[in-house]
């Protein structure tokens, strides 16, 4: 059954204050809204916007539907349920913008209720004693048992929680709210101290702490491919013309150095190969110039937050000598991964004629990538 998270990232913040409103704000080097949707990688996401936020949205959403949002939470939630009517969606998440450091075991806990359950939600016990107040003075005290803070990704079964929204009259603070006066049932999972709603502007600078203390996610990943020869004049060897006696065979240009640095960064993302992003059987990549598939994986990088530190190819083929054209190959995959050359390494061996590079049937290539993100 599918599961969709929707994102609502369309208020205003006005308790944050700052230039823009707090889902835009830097965290930690990139957008509030950033972490969030690198948080749900990997599942279908819909990201609930304000109007005016349309161009900086389109260039994070790494693959979100986009949707408009309402005057309020819950419009913005309605919104974005429509948008996803229809289209066989078992389960929903709703999480909010704000709330950028929520963790896959959160996420999974929640998850793991919803197979038991028709909703979910996180929350935290209240540890607080609580009193009620007037102008500054206490004015009673209310007994702490029982209560909660709740927070999301609040899960819930599709078509209940699109029924309970259309039945809503408006007005709730949160899905729970919605989905109980729909009469559902809502499990309570334990919440996370850390998985904290970015409201006012002193929250910003304990989001930073707790990313701090994460440390840094450092990724390496490692790519392998190779292509035969076949009758023709050149090859292209990570983004060079290369002369040559014969050609490469592949369905696209067969740039095999470029295809295995492309397999190294999809790795370290843990996204498959190019083979899942540009599937051999589309027609449209048929001659495709490589340069497109390694610029894609940069950019899946970029958007989920990495920068890509250092990366290393070696060509393994007794002819043509690489040498002559490894610097031009370094400076052609800096430019396409956005990166200074320093940090490209192009480099090429021989098999000493053993095996099928050795017989010069074909070329290979191995290559690693480190991705860092902060
Ligand atoms: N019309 C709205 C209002 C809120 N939200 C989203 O709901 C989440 C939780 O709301 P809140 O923290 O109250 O955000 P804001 O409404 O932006 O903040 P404020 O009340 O301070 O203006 C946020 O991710 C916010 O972007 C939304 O999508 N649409
Ligand atoms: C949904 C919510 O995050 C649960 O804690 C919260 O109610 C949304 O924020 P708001 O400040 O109440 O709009």
């Amino acid at each position: 059954m599918s599961t969709a998270v929707i994102i609502v990232a369309a208020g205003r913040g006005s308790r944050a204050g700052g230039e823009l409103p707090k889902q835009w704000q830097t965290l930690a080097g990139r957008p509030v809204l950033g972490h969030t949707l690198a948080a749900f990688a990997g599942m279908d996401r819909v990201v609930v916007i304000h109007p005016d936020d349309r161009a900086r949205a389109e260039a994070i959403a790494d693959g979100a539907l986009l949707v408009e949002g309402g005057a309020s939470r819950d419009q913005s939630v309605r919104n974005a349920l429509e948008a996803l009517a229809g289209r066989g969606i078992g389960r929903v998440l709703i999480h909010d913008g704000a709330r950028p450091l929520v963790s896959a075991a959160l996420i999974g806990r929640v998850l793991a209720a919803l197979e038991v359950s028709a909703a979910a939600a996180p929350a935290l016990a209240v540890t607080d004693a609580l009193w009620t107040g007037v102008q500054g003075r206490v004015s009673g005290t209310r007994d702490r048992n029982g209560l909660y803070r709740a927070q999301t990704p609040q899960g819930f079964h599709f078509e209940a929680i699109l029924a309970a929204h259309r039945a809503h009259p408006g007005g709730a603070a949160d899905d729970v709210e919605v989905a109980r006066a729909a009469g559902l049932d809502v499990t309570i999972v334990e919440g996370e101290e850390d998985n904290l709603k970015l409201t006012f502007p002193a929250d910003f600078w304990r989001a930073e702490t707790i990313l701090k203390g994460r440390g840094m996610d450092i990724r390496l990943g490692n790519g392998f491919d190779v292509h035969a020869f076949c009758p023709g004049d050149h090859v292209w060897l990570c983004g060079v013309r290369v002369p040559h006696s014969k050609a490469l065979l592949g369905h696209s240009d067969a740039d095999v150095g470029m295809h295995a640095l492309t397999d190294a960064l999809y790795g370290a993302l843990a996204e498959g190969d190019i083979g899942r992003h540009f599937p051999p059987s589309d027609p449209q990549w048929k001659g495709a110039e490589s340069h497109i598939f390694l610029r894609h994986a940069a950019e899946l990088a970029r958007a989920r937050g990495f920068t890509i530190s250092n990366c290393d190819v070696t060509l393994i083929c007794e002819r043509p000598k690489v040498g002559p054209h490894a610097a031009a190959m370094q400076a052609a995959l800096a430019a396409i991964l956005g990166i200074e050359a320093s940090r490209v390494s192009v480099k090429a061996t021989t098999s000493e004629q053993l095996g099928f590079t050795g017989r010069e049937e074909g070329i290979a290539a191995i290559a690693t990538a480190t991705l860092v993100q902060l």
